[in-house]
C-alpha cells in the first residue's frame, strides 16, 4: 500500500526488456503526431483503425499485469477500469510543467496513472527527468522496464523536464473507477467492426489521413512547412523511397496535400540500391524496416539466402525521383532527425537479413492475427480484453 499523503510507487524492472523492444517496434511503425508539440502517440483504437488490430495482442498481458499491480499498490482490487492505453514518445523540445493528471474537466474520471518506461535516460535520450513536487521520491530518471504509479489527483503534482536529445518512450495507462470510461468496451466494438469490414485481413497497414503523420513547423500558415514522420523514421535508419508513379512535381504550397503519394505503392532505397519488392504504402515499408531493426540481432545468426536480382542499382532518372521525394517530404530542417542519437543510425545493414526479416515479419503478423481471432469471441462476451492461457487456446 502506498503512502496516503502521496500515493505513489516506483517499481524497477517491472516489464522485460524484450517487451519494451516489441512495443518500441509497434510505436515506431505506427505512431502519429500527438496531442502536444513534439509528442507522438500510438493508441489501441488507432491500431485498429489502420488495419493493425493484431498489434494490440502484445499489449494484452501487460495491461492485465499493470492493472493488477495498480490495484494491489492502491488497495482497490477489482475496482478499476483501464481508461486509456497508449505508447507516447517525447522528442526534442517536448516537456510538461507542474500538473496533476486529472486537472481538466474532461480528465476528472482519471484516478490512477501507470507509466512504464520503455527506453533509458542517458542512452536513448537526454533531459526528460520526472519530478514530483512534494514528498519522496522527488526525482526519477527513466530506465527501460521501470514502472511509476501514482494517484492522478493533486497529491501527485509532477512535471517532466524538456527533452534535449533523442526520443523518450513510455507506455502510459490511466485507470478509472467509473465503468462508463472503460476503454475495453469501446475497443471491443471497434474490433468487432474492423474484423467484419476486413475479413480475411492480410494485415497490411492502411494509413490514416496524411496530416496525422505530418509534423508541422508552421502551425499558423497552412501547415505546409514540415515533414512526414514516417519518412523521417526511414531516413534516420538510412533509407529513402522510390515511387513507380514517376516524377511528381509537387508545388511547395501543396506539400501536405500531396502526401497521398506516400500512401500508394512504393519501393525502398538504400544508398544506390533499389529493393524491387513493392510495399503497399509508406507505413507498410516502415513496418518492415522497424521489424528488421527489432529482430536484427537474432537474424544475423541465421543462414539466409536471397534472390540477388531483387536488388538493382538505381538509374539516373530513378535517383532524381528519390531525390525529389526526399526534398518534398523531408525538406525542412528536422529537429527530429538531427537530434536522433547517432548510435541508432549506425547499425549493420544486410539485404539478405532484411529479406529474412520480411519473411519473419509475415509469420509474426499471421500469428498475432490468429491469436486475435481466437480471443475476440470471448472478449465480445465479456466486453473486456484479457489473455486466454495457451492451453485453452490449443483446445
Ligand atoms: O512520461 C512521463 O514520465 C509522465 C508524463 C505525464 O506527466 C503525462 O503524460 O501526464
Ligand atoms: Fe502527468
Amino acid at each position: 500500500m502506498a503512502s496516503n499523503d502521496h500515493p505513489r510507487q516506483i517499481i524497477r524492472n517491472f516489464i522485460p526488456i524484450q517487451v519494451c523492444k516489441e512495443l518500441e517496434f509497434i510505436h515506431k511503425s505506427n505512431c502519429t503526431v500527438g496531442y502536444r508539440p513534439n509528442v507522438f502517440s500510438t493508441t489501441l483504437s488507432h491500431l485498429i483503425a489502420t488495419n493493425c488490430a493484431h498489434l494490440i495482442m502484445p499489449f494484452i498481458p501487460i495491461r492485465e499485469k499493470l492493472k493488477e499491480k495498480v490495484e494491489e499498490v492502491f488497495d482497490c482490487e477489482y475496482e478499476l477500469f483501464i481508461e486509456f492505453t497508449g505508447l507516447i514518445s517525447w522528442n526534442k523540445g517536448a516537456s510538461i510543467g507542474w500538473h496533476s493528471d486529472d486537472n481538466r474537466a474532461y480528465l476528472e474520471q482519471r484516478d490512477y496513472t501507470a507509466v512504464c518506461y520503455l527506453n533509458s535516460y542517458g542512452q536513448d535520450f537526454s533531459g526528460g527527468v520526472f519530478h514530483f513536487q512534494d514528498g519522496e521520491p522527488t526525482n526519477y530518471l527513466p530506465m527501460a522496464g521501470d514502472l511509476v504509479v501514482y494517484s492522478a489527483d493533486n497529491r501527485n503534482i509532477h512535471c517532466v523536464d524538456e527533452i534535449s536529445d533523442g526520443e523518450r518512450l513510455t507506455l502510459t495507462l490511466w485507470f478509472s473507477r467509473n465503468s462508463s470510461f472503460d476503454e475495453d468496451a469501446k475497443l471491443v466494438s471497434l474490433l468487432t467492426q474492423s474484423i467484419l469490414d476486413n475479413e480475411p485481413a492480410p494485415c497490411v497497414p492502411l494509413p490514416a489521413p496524411s496530416n496525422m503523420y505530418w509534423f508541422s513547423l508552421d502551425r499558423g500558415s497552412g501547415h505546409q512547412q514540415g515533414y512526414d514522420i514516417c519518412f523521417a523514421r526511414l531516413f534516420i535508419l538510412g533509407f529513402n523511397i522510390y515511387t513507380t508513379q514517376g516524377r511528381i512535381c509537387i508545388p511547395e504550397k501543396h506539400k501536405l496535400e500531396s502526401s497521398d503519394v506516400l500512401m500508394k505503392p512504393l519501393k525502398l532505397v538504400r544508398g544506390d540500391s533499389l529493393y524491387c519488392q513493392e510495399f503497399a504504402n509508406l507505413l507498410h515499408a516502415l513496418q518492415a524496416v522497424q521489424f528488421y531493426v527489432w529482430k536484427q540481432p537474432t537474424l544475423q545468426q541465421s543462414e539466409v539466402t536471397m534472390d540477388t536480382s531483387d536488388i538493382v542499382i538505381l538509374s539516373a532518372e530513378q535517383k532524381e525521383i528519390v531525390h525529389e521525394l526526399r526534398s518534398v517530404f523531408l525538406s525542412t530542417k528536422t529537429t527530429f532527425c538531427d537530434s536522433y542519437p547517432a548510435v541508432s543510425r549506425e547499425f549493420h545493414f544486410d539485404w539478405a537479413c532484411f529479406f529474412a526479416a520480411i519473411e519473419s515479419w509475415k509469420e509474426y503478423t499471421f500469428e498475432l492475427h490468429k491469436q486475435l481471432l481466437i480471443h475476440l469471441p470471448l472478449w465480445q462476451d465479456y466486453r473486456s480484453l484479457f489473455s486466454i492461457s495457451s492451453s485453452v487456446v490449443e483446445k
